[in-house]
C-alpha cells in the first residue's frame, strides 16, 4: 500500500501512534505519558485500582450502528464505570488497539478522539497503548484508579436487611439494541444509549462515602449483575418491579417492537448504571433510588418474591 492511501498500512505503525498521541494534554496525575516503555501515573492513595475490558467489532459494536467516536467513548466509559463501582476515582487509561491493514487512518483518529472525550469527562488521560494488525477491530482498554483513602466497595459486602439501590438508567441500551437490530435508527434517545452510556463517574464515590456495603456496575443486566453481588456476599436479593423506573420512552419502543420494556430494565446490559447495597434506614446518596432488599443467605435473585424465569442478562458464547 502506498504511504498516502489513507489506510493504517499506508500510515504505518509509528506514524499512527504519533497521530493518536501528539498534542494531547495529560492531567497532573500523569507523571510520564506515552512515548517510553511504560507510563508513570501518580497514585496518591498508594494503592492502584486496575481493570480491563475488551470490545470486539461485531460483538460489542458495529460501525454501521455507531460512529468510531461513539465506539471510542464507550470503550473508555465501560472501563471507568468498573473503577467507579469500586468506590474509586479513575486516574488513567491505556488503549490496546488491533485492526486490519485497510482500516482508514481517520477511523483510528476518530476513535481516539472519542476515547479522549470520555477520558476528559473523568479528568484523566490516555497514558499508553499498543497498535497491532488483526482480522477485525479489537479495542482493549485498561483503566487505573485511586481510592483516595477509602476502602474498596466489593461485591461481597451485602448483608441481609440491606437495601438495594441503583443510580443511572436501566433498559435504555437494550431498547436501543433492539431498535438497531430491527434495522431502525430511532428513537435516537435509546439508540444513543446503546451507542455510548453517559455514566455519572461520581456516583460510585458518593455510594462509597454513603456507606455502600457492596457495589457493581450493570454491564450484563441488572438481575445478572445483582446475581454477582448475591453470590459473592452469600445472600439473596429481591427486586421490587414497582420501584423500577420503566420510562414512558421504553414503553413506547416496547409497544412499537412488540417487546417487554420491563425485561429490558431487568436484564438489558450496557447502560453501566450502578447497583449497590446500603444498610437499612441509611440515607441514600444523591441520585440513588431504592429498588429492593437483601434477603436470606444464598436464596438467589428474585423479582417480586419470585424466581425470574428467563435469562438474567448477557452472556458471551451463548
Ligand atoms: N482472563 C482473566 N484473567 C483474570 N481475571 C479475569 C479474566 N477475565 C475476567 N476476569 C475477572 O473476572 C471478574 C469478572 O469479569 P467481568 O464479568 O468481565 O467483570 P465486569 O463485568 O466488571 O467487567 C473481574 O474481576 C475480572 O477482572
Ligand atoms: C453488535 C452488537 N451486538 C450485541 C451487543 C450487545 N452486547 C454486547 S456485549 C454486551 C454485555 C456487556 O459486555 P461484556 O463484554 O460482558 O462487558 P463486561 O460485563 O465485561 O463489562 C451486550 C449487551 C452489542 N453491544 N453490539
Ligand atoms: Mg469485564
Ligand atoms: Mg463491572
Ligand atoms: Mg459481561
Amino acid at each position: 500500500m502506498s504511504p498516502n492511501d489513507g489506510t493504517v498500512a499506508g500510515t504505518g505503525e509509528f506514524r499512527l501512534i504519533e497521530a493518536v498521541t501528539a498534542g494531547r494534554k495529560q492531567p497532573e496525575t500523569t507523571l510520564l505519558g506515552p512515548g517510553d516503555d511504560a507510563a508513570v501515573v501518580a497514585t496518591p492513595d498508594g494503592r492502584t485500582v486496575a481493570t480491563t475490558d475488551v470490545l470486539v467489532q461485531g460483538v460489542h459494536f458495529r460501525l454501521d450502528w455507531s460512529s468510531a467516536e461513539q465506539v471510542g467513548r464507550k470503550a473508555v466509559a465501560v472501563n471507568l464505570t468498573d473503577i467507579a463501582a469500586m468506590g474509586a476515582r479513575p486516574t488513567s487509561v491505556l488503549m490496546g488497539f488491533a485492526c486490519p491493514s485497510d482500516t482508514p487512518t481517520s477511523l483510528v483518529t476518530e476513535l481516539t478522539q472519542g476515547m479522549w472525550l470520555e477520558a476528559d469527562r473523568a479528568g484523566i488521560g490516555i497514558v499508553g497503548g499498543d497498535m497491532v494488525r488483526a482480522d477485525q477491530i479489537v479495542i482493549s482498554v485498561t483503566a487505573l484508579g485511586d481510592l483516595g483513602g477509602r476502602e474498596p466497595v466489593t461485591r461481597s459486602g451485602a448483608r441481609p436487611g440491606d437495601v438495594v439501590a441503583v443510580c443511572g438508567r436501566l433498559g435504555w441500551a437494550a431498547a436501543g439494541l433492539a431498535v438497531l437490530g430491527r434495522g431502525f435508527r430511532s428513537p435516537v434517545s435509546v439508540v444513543n444509549a446503546q451507542r455510548c452510556p453517559e455514566p455519572d463517574y461520581e456516583a460510585g464515590i458518593r455510594a462509597a462515602d454513603g456507606g455502600a456495603t457492596s457495589m457493581i456496575d450493570v454491564s450484563d443486566g441488572l438481575l445478572s449483575d445483582l446475581g454477582h453481588i448475591a453470590e459473592a456476599s452469600g445472600v439473596g436479593i429481591d427486586v421490587r418491579t414497582a420501584d423500577l423506573d420503566v420510562s414512558s420512552r421504553l414503553t413506547e419502543v416496547g409497544t412499537a417492537l412488540g417487546a417487554d420494556p420491563l425485561k429490558w430494565v431487568l436484564t438489558g446490559g450496557e447502560d453501566h448504571a450502578f447497583a449497590a447495597t446500603f444498610p437499612a434506614f441509611a440515607d441514600l446518596p444523591e441520585g440513588w433510588t431504592e429498588i429492593g432488599v437483601v434477603t436470606m443467605p444464598d436464596s438467589g435473585v428474585t423479582v417480586d418474591g419470585k424466581r425470574y424465569g428467563h435469562d438474567s442478562g448477557w452472556q458471551h458464547w451463548r
